[in-house]
């Protein structure tokens, strides 16, 4: 797998800072996340690493050997890291085959690489095909393949699955994900989707305002994330006013355990909509509304102290707004924010 380094990145466009000291390590993970709220950089971050940008300072590395750097710019066509755009990515006057061997030179394309990679993204036979004649996830999986033919030793993945809708972008995830590291090409995916971030990498960077504020396996980035920003970003956060307690929180929803001693007398402490519990716990709530969502209920609570907060429970919960109950939280609070 290709160890792919990204070192104190800087890129402005005239005034405007996109990057603001990127480091980033994209080693050991085979798939790797970068997300973050649109502005924040992550296509030019994607650019600089492809070779189309030339970073301002800082260096990438890829295998050891600097690619972008103080008087270094390897030409992107050299750099072996191919790229799926958004859509759009197929040569409409070309077949499917053609479209795949694009990248490949003419001894190559006598090989049975084209009908390889295109049995990978679960397409063979597809080759005489046009591109018209495909759906649109079909495409993205041409464009998949296409970047797989040539062997590159990084595959980005600029927002791939965005024009496509909710139930055929899972499966197309999945897919791409089993071809991409059954070809062992180290990937690197683009994306303001926090649940295909975390759903599809086995690394996830959180990007903000340039600079890349958290990294780390999906379940520590959810669990544990290291600001209230990064809480609210990645999933859906309940910010709740507290008092330290010894080592734990006093909240309206009760004792909170915490991951480290309280940060200050008066702080706030974040947990998410499902670790607040129903039905049992020290503090109680008057139920405010009921909202339903499929698998879930949204509740909101409102609590002894006014604050009115949002539980997530499965929707078999037997909740009435109006009602009271005992509400708690289970498990340990995300992030801690002094009070400023
Ligand atoms: N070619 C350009 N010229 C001037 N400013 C640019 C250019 N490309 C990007 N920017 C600016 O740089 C910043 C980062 O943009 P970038 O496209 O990298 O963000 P992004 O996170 O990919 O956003 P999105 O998710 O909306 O694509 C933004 O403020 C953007 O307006």
């Amino acid at each position: 797998m290709t160890d792919l380094v990204v070192r104190a990145v800087t890129k402005s466009y005239g005034a405007t800072p996109a990057l603001r000291g990127v480091d980033l390590d994209v080693g050991s993970a085979g798939f790797t996340a970068i997300l973050g709220p649109s502005g924040c950089g992550k296509t030019t971050l994607l650019r600089c690493i492809a070779g189309f940008e030339r970073p301002d300072a800082g260096e990438i590395l890829a295998d050891g050997q600097v690619v972008a750097g103080t008087s270094v710019h390897v030409p992107a066509h050299r750099r072996r890291i191919a790229v799926v755009p958004q859509e759009g990515a197929l040569f409409p006057h070309l077949s499917v085959a053609a479209n795949v061997g694009y990248g490949l030179t003419r001894e190559q394309r006598r090989t049975a690489r084209v009908d390889e990679v295109l049995e990978l993204v679960g397409l063979a036979g597809y080759g005489r095909r046009w591109p018209h004649e495909l759906s649109g996830g079909q495409q993205q999986r041409v464009a998949v393949a296409r970047a797989l033919a040539p062997r590159p030793r990084l595959v980005l993945l600029d927002e791939p699955f965005s024009a496509l809708d909710a139930a055929l972008r899972v499966e197309l995830r999945r897919d791409i994900r089993a071809a991409l590291l059954a070809a062992g090409a180290t990937v690197v995916l683009v994306t303001h989707d926090q649940d295909e971030a975390l759903s599809t990498a086995d690394q996830v960077a959180v990007m903000r305002d340039g600079v890349v504020v958290q990294v780390g396996a999906p379940v520590e980035v959810y669990r544990a994330p290291n600001s209230e920003w990064v809480a609210r970003f990645v999933g859906d956060a309940v910010a709740l006013p507290a008092v330290a307690d010894g080592d734990t929180a006093a909240t309206g929803l009760g004792r909170v355990e915490l991951t480290s001693h309280p940060v200050a007398e008066r702080f706030t402490v974040v947990v998410r909509p499902e670790q607040i519990r129903l039905g049992g716990g020290p503090a109680t709530a008057t139920v405010v509304e009921v909202a339903f969502h499929g698998h879930d209920l949204l509740v909101a609570l409102r609590l002894a102290d006014a604050t009115v907060v949002t539980a997530r429970v499965p929707a078999t919960t037997p909740v009435e707004p109006g009602s009271e109950l005992a509400v708690g939280v289970r498990g340990v609070a995300l992030a801690q924010v002094a009070e400023s």
